[in-house]
């Protein structure tokens, strides 16, 4: 597969863009407007400057080269594996997956999910493919993290499940796991418990950020603490993450503290914002 749309252009998306065009494939991202189309163009740029300021890549030219941002949907139809990377939001990501449905021409096309909670199931009985839907759902920072989950739904086919395998392991350079389709797959249903619970932590007064953080860093040798990873996931998408393994399996331990709510309702998102549990420059 050498022809990639990733819709949603966010944090994920443009690294799933990034690390597609670096394997050396043409790579369209579709954004929603003008203006988020340049954000995404941005953080590519932003990104592939370092890599080659590292010496991962010879050109960042060459790779941006690859990649196209555009803002209409309809420059997906040629495309043999699009992921989608929009907004943690099951009404929106429905609305997407019947859009590419009917957009997207090749009959073999892989339609896929970066959702990080949202079941494949839900996304796959929109269309008239559901053969051809699959989560692939890669973690960040795409172009540091190796792992991509595979989740096919009980619809997905074989060579389906054979092809994404392939692109993302062979073409892509990840490592995959097989997960079944059930909100938050393996590695988040581990993750949002320990997140949530730091936040809980923290928002009772039992310890401060950074020494919750510093605990599970100088601890348990974490790359970084749980407070200081939720400012980088995103708290708006670290809820909505929450809300949906909430809803599929109803436990307390994935209920959204208050603490988490009231951030999101003040803009406060993290490190896209410039203020979560800490502050950035
Ligand atoms: C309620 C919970 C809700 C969950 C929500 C959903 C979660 C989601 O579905 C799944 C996830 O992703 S879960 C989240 C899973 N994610 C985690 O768990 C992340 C855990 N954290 C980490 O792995 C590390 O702290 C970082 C890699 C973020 C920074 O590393 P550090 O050592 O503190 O800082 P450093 O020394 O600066 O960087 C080291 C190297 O990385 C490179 N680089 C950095 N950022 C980059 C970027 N954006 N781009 C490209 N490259 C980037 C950098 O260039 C350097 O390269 P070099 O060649 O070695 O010089
Ligand atoms: N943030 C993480 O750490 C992380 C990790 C793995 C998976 N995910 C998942 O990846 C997806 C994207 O998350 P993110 O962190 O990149 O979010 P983000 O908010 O950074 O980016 C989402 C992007 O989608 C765009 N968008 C929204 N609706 C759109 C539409 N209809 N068409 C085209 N573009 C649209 C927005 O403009 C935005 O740029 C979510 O499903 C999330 O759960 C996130």
């Amino acid at each position: 597969m050498k022809n990639v749309a990733v819709v949603g252009g966010g944090l994920m998306g443009s690294g799933i863009a990034e690390v597609s065009a670096r394997a050396g494939h043409d790579v369209i991202v579709v954004e929603s407007s003008d203006d988020a189309a340049k954000a995404a163009l941005g953080r590519l740029e932003k990104s592939l400057v370092r890599a080659e300021a590292k010496g991962k890549i010879a050109s960042a030219s060459d790779v941006l080269g690859l990649i196209r941002v555009e803002t209409d949907l309809g420059a997906v139809a040629d495309r043999e594996v699009v992921v989608e990377a929009i907004v943690e939001d099951e009404a929106a990501k429905v609305a997407l997956f019947k859009s590419l449905d009917a957009i997207v021409e090749a009959p073999d096309a892989i339609l896929a999910s970066n959702t990080s909670s949202i079941p494949i199931m839900k996304l796959g009985v929109v269309t008239t493919r559901p053969t051809q839907v699959i989560g692939i759902h890669f973690f960040n920072p795409v172009p540091v993290l190796q792992l991509v989950e595979l989740v096919p739904s009980l619809l997905t086919s074989e060579d389906t499940t054979a092809r994404s395998r392939a692109w993302v392991e062979g073409s892509l350079g990840k490592q995959a796991i097989d997960c079944q389709d059930r909100a938050g797959f393996v590695v988040n249903a581990l993750l949002i418990p320990f997140i949530l619970s730091a936040i809980r932590m923290f928002e009772s007064g039992f310890a401060s950020a950074e020494d919750i953080d510093r605990g599970l860093v100088l601890g348990a040798a974490h790359p970084q603490g749980p407070l200081a990873l939720a400012d980088l996931i995103g708290l708006d998408t670290t809820k909505a993450v929450a809300e949906s393994l909430y809803d599929e399996f109803k436990e307390p331990l994935y209920a959204a503290p208050p603490l988490l709510q009231r951030m999101v309702d003040a803009g406060l998102l993290g490190r896209k914002t410039g203020r979560g549990f800490y502050t950035y420059a």
